[in-house]
């Protein structure tokens, strides 16, 4: 897919796929379009050429909510959360969100799921960025998506946090059978992760592959290290 946004090319034929039941890595240096990608998955953004196939369905024409619908997630790189509701209360309102409707029962088993353990009666806008990030993936969770898009889940996380993340993460796809694309620009958060990577740099891919591979690539060292692609 091709994306020019403002008269600027953002992305140039970009192609990248994910199967359930493994974890993409999505890696690049600032600005080189990995959120703009996501936009394009997610139907924030339209690309001018390309398709987007969602569990084998065309869903280019089709908007966020629609998106979905069918099974597409996406999280984003700062977690905001409605700070005027409480934890209970924001699961509440993912619950009703859109059709269909989601029990109580189904939230309790998300929150289960990331191990959310603080009281549901916490002010959302109270809580660590973990646990914001946890608290927006069990919403996303307990409405089953197929796919999961997630916008630099590790940024502002500790160690041991990190550690806990890539469990949950592999818990997703290994028992789950979630397809999971993660936008990271540390490589090494990766090695340990990623089933595989795919490298872009300034709107194109420059490498895919394992994350030993990818890494030990001369043109991804180059766009890393020395910034000239
Ligand atoms: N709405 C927009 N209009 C014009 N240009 C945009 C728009 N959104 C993003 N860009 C430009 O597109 C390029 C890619 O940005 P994008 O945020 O997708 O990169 P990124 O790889 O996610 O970077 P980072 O790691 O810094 O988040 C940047 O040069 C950015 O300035």
């Amino acid at each position: 897919m091709s994306l020019a946004l403002g008269g600027r090319q953002i992305l140039k034929d970009v192609g990248l796929h994910v199967s359930r039941g493994e974890v993409l890595g999505l890696i690049g240096p600032n600005g080189a379009g990995k959120t703009s990608l996501f936009e394009v998955l997610s139907g924030r953004y339209v690309a001018q050429s390309g398709r987007v196939v969602l569990d084998g369905s065309d869903v280019t024409r089709q908007d966020i909510v629609r998106r979905s619908r069918r099974g597409l997630a996406r999280t984003f790189q700062s977690p905001v959360v409605p700070s005027a509701l409480t934890v209970g209360e924001t699961f509440r309102a993912a619950r009703m969100a859109y059709l269909p409707f989601r029990s109580r029962h189904e939230a309790e088993w998300a929150a289960r799921l990331v191990n959310l353990t603080v009281p549901w009666s916490r002010p959302a806008g109270s809580l660590d960025t973990f646990d914001r990030r946890k608290l927006l993936l069990a919403c996303l969770l307990m409405r089953r998506p197929k796919v999961l898009l997630m916008d630099e889940p590790a940024s502002g996380l500790i160690n041991t946090e990190i550690d806990e993340l890539d469990l949950l993460l592999r818990t997703l796809v290994d028992e789950y059978h979630l397809a999971v694309i993660v936008i990271e620009h540390r490589l090494e958060l990766l090695e340990a992760l990623a089933d595989r990577v795919t490298v872009l740099n300034l709107g194109e891919v420059i490498a895919e592959g394992t994350p030993q591979g990818v890494f030990a690539d001369p043109a991804v060292r180059a766009a890393y290290f020395e910034g000239t692609g």
